[in-house]
């Protein structure tokens, strides 16, 4: 009889926090409602994730809670993030899900994470460049930084929303300003050129993608993304015809997906999956474990640029070691010498939006 009075208290209460109309702008109720399954989570990491509701942040989030290292997954977005949580959330796996909405809210879903995902912003239409971007995303970017800078200083920051050649200068110097900044914890997401690279360089050499390892420098639009196919493992040699259609279609991805989306936005898929794969690495590298190397756009000292694409080692501190470019052959020097033109402009336009 007890028994059942407790059971059906207990279901009470889970359907009260249950209902669409107790989640509002700055209502906590499935916080309430996370909190109430972490007793059985698993041990592990806390990951926000920051635009959860979008096209990439939907998958990321469905991705991250697959990840057996994340324990604790907050959904934050301005909107939309009741629905993509209570979706999320009935996933049998290990993650404790909570869901945050609009900025009242950023607070509560930054504290006390591991590893902060941001995918927040708006994507590009045919005819734009990953630079007309800057006026909308440039002021979220900023945003958000000041949420990580109060509430969660010490967490690692995977930064997705373009032109990350200058939101990663934006973040680095939001966080300057309020004494957080540590080089190696802000990471720009590059992990995509890297997937199209080996699917791309797969299709040529007749291989599993899966067997292919690119690296894929520089920085992530146009031509400062620099794929070094002199470097490809397993080794292989491409003929000048094959260069150039590999290094172009590599550096254009992202605008073959924008042009076949025709309007309805780029990529998300496989941008959500190079995300979740970039930031599986990252906590792998939180938990200690050794060898684990990414590219990523990181503060650097490996050209004269303050920050550059390049692999990086990741640890439980960050991006622990950034490696240099290794030999490279003519033309890929040529590819670097534009490259860093473009990228010094990118930074620049970041770091004074800043310190204007
Ligand atoms: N780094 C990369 O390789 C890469 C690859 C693909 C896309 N991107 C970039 O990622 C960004 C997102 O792309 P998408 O396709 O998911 O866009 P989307 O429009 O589908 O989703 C963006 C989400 O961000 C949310 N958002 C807007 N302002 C916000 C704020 N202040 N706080 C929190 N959330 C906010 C929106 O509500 C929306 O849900 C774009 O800038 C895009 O260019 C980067
Ligand atoms: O191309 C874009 O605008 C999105 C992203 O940067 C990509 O490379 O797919």
């Amino acid at each position: 009889m007890e028994a059942r009075a407790g059971a059906n208290q207990r279901i009470a209460r889970i359907s009260a926090h249950l209902q669409p109309s107790n989640f509002q702008e700055g209502s906590d109720v499935l916080l309430k409602r996370g909190e109430c399954r972490a007793k059985g989570g698993a041990p592990g990491f806390k990951v926000a994730i920051l635009g959860a509701a979008g096209g990439i942040g939907q998958s990321l989030s469905l991705l991250m809670k697959m990840n057996p290292l994340v324990s604790v997954l907050h959904l934050y977005d301005v909107v939309n993030t009741p629905g993509v949580t209570a979706d999320v959330s009935h996933m049998d796996t290990g993650a404790v899900v909570r869901g945050f909405l609009g900025q009242q809210q950023l607070e509560s879903a930054l504290t006390g994470m591991d590893l902060v995902i941001i995918p927040a912003g708006v994507p590009r239409k045919p005819g734009m460049t990953r630079d007309d971007l800057f006026k909308i995303n440039a002021g979220i970017v900023r945003t958000l930084c000041e949420g990580i800078a109060k509430s969660c200083p010490n967490a690692i920051v995977n930064l997705i929303s373009n032109p990350v050649n200058s939101t990663v200068a934006i973040a680095a110097e939001v966080f300057k300003k309020a004494g957080t900044y540590d080089p190696k914890r802000l990471l720009g997401v590059t992990t995509l050129d890297v997937v199209r690279a080996n699917t791309f360089v797969a299709e040529i050499l007749g291989v599993d993608p899966r067997e292919v390892d690119v690296p894929v420098v520089g920085g992530h639009a146009g031509v400062t993304i620099l794929p070094l196919l002199s470097q490809v493992k397993p080794p292989s040699s491409f003929t000048a015809e094959e260069t150039e259609y590999l290094t172009n279609r590599i550096q254009n991805g992202g605008t073959e997906v924008v042009e076949a989306k025709a309007g309805a936005g780029s990529a998300t898929l496989s941008m959500a999956y190079a995300a979740a794969k970039f930031a599986g690495a990252c906590l792998r590298g939180l938990k200690g474990e050794a060898g684990v190397v990414e590219c990523a756009f990181v503060d650097s000292q490996v050209t004269e640029l303050p920050f550059f694409a390049t692999k990086v080692r990741l640890g439980r501190a960050g991006a622990e070691e950034v490696y240099q470019l290794g030999p490279l052959n003519e033309y890929e020097r040529i590819g670097l010498e534009k490259a860093k033109r473009e990228l010094a402009g990118s930074i620049q336009k970041g770091v004074e939006f800043i310190r204007k």
